[in-house]
């Protein structure tokens, strides 16, 4: 549902810090009792005064709640989340300087958390998005339709993987089943030598017996009441709007592919729903949510800037496409 101009709370900026120790523990405060979500722990920061810069009250709030100084930073994410009645946008940066050693200037608690224990924590929603940045790739890498030229595709797919990329769908719609689990045996024996995630689109069955993740299509996904694979298997989703979201959420996937914030030339029919309208979207639920349409890998900056995990895409992935 979208809200009128009349409805929309005004957006309270917020900037908060990554601060990390020398063994890549993530440090955390606790929200003291009296406030609201108090109780829960955040990155330290605070809200964005006046005429303000974010990276300015970083500073200031660090000072305040933590003794320190912050010498640099680097952007991380900004997110957009509206939660009841309220409206924020959380600037997010590394503190990659700072002096002093962090205390609790205002009897707060402190916590220093190892990355992979950072859902451990009860956290505010618009923090889940970049916990999940710390944690998870910055790019899905979704393989273009394999022609029956396999050793080329896996040539293929191996160059991209080489480069880096750890998350990655086989987009393969037009195969029978017998030459798909061919395929999909030699795609999970490549993506383990890479140590990448591999998921399977729209197949539940194969996601099943080859013990690998699982993309659903938008029309899968709202046809579904639970979550179809256990919790250690990956399950994505394609959404296209704000319905599809929330479903997405409420089903508890991992992470959903939003889309297509510009043009592309796989899906010329398709309109582009442009950054803003993305956002507003984003703002409204607090799962990754990767960014798709017409985007490179090299977009990731500007897609945590609008609150996303990072980049999707088939084209710009794939060596002889690129
Ligand atoms: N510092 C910080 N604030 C966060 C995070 N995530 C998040 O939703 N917020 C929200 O952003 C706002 C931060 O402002 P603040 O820390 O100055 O809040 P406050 O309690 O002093 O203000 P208030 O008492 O007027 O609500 C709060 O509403 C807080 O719930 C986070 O990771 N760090």
């Amino acid at each position: 549902m979208r809200r009128s101009p009349l409805d929309t709370p005004r957006i309270v900026p917020v900037a908060a810090g990554v601060l990390t120790d020398a063994s890549g523990r993530v440090l955390l405060a606790r929200r003291t009792s009296g406030r609201d979500l108090a109780g829960a722990w955040e990155f330290p920061g605070g809200k964005v005064e006046r005429n303000e810069s974010p990276e300015a009250a970083l500073k200031r709030e660090l000072k305040e709640e933590l003794g320190i100084d912050v010498l640099a930073t680097e952007p991380l994410m900004s997110v957009p989340q509206h939660h009841g009645s309220k409206a924020i946008k959380l600037d997010v940066f590394r503190v990659t300087k700072y002096a002093g050693q962090p205390r609790g200037m205002e009897n707060q608690a402190l916590a220093w958390v190892p990355n992979g224990k950072l859902t451990s924590y009860p956290m505010p929603p618009a923090d889940l998005p970049v916990v999940a940045a710390l944690q998870k790739p910055a790019h899905y890498l979704i393989t273009p339709e394999p022609t029956t030229d396999t050793t080329r595709f896996l040539r293929e797919l191996d160059a991209a993987l080489s480069r880096g990329h750890r998350l990655v769908q086989l987009r393969a719609k037009t195969w029978q089943e017998k030459p798909l689990k061919a395929l999909l045996t030699l795609t999970v024996a490549l993506c383990k030598k890479h140590k990448a995630q591999l998921l399977i689109n729209g197949q539940l069955g194969l996601a099943h017996d080859f013990d690998v993740g699982l993309h659903l299509t938008s029309e899968q996904l709202m046809g579904l009441h639970a979550r179809p694979l256990a919790a250690r298997l990956p399950v994505s989703a394609s959404c296209h709007n704000l319905e599809q979201l929330k479903h997405a959420q409420a089903l508890g996937l991992d992470f959903v592919v939003l889309g297509s914030v510009n043009k592309t030339a796989s899906h010329p029919d398709v309109a582009p729903m442009g950054w803003k309208a993305w956002q507003e979207m984003r703002a409204e639920v607090s799962l990754p949510i990767f960014a798709i349409g017409g985007l490179g890998p090299d977009d990731v900056a500007t897609a945590r800037q609008h609150g996303a995990q990072g980049v999707a895409g088939i084209r710009a992935f794939w060596p002889s496409l690129g």
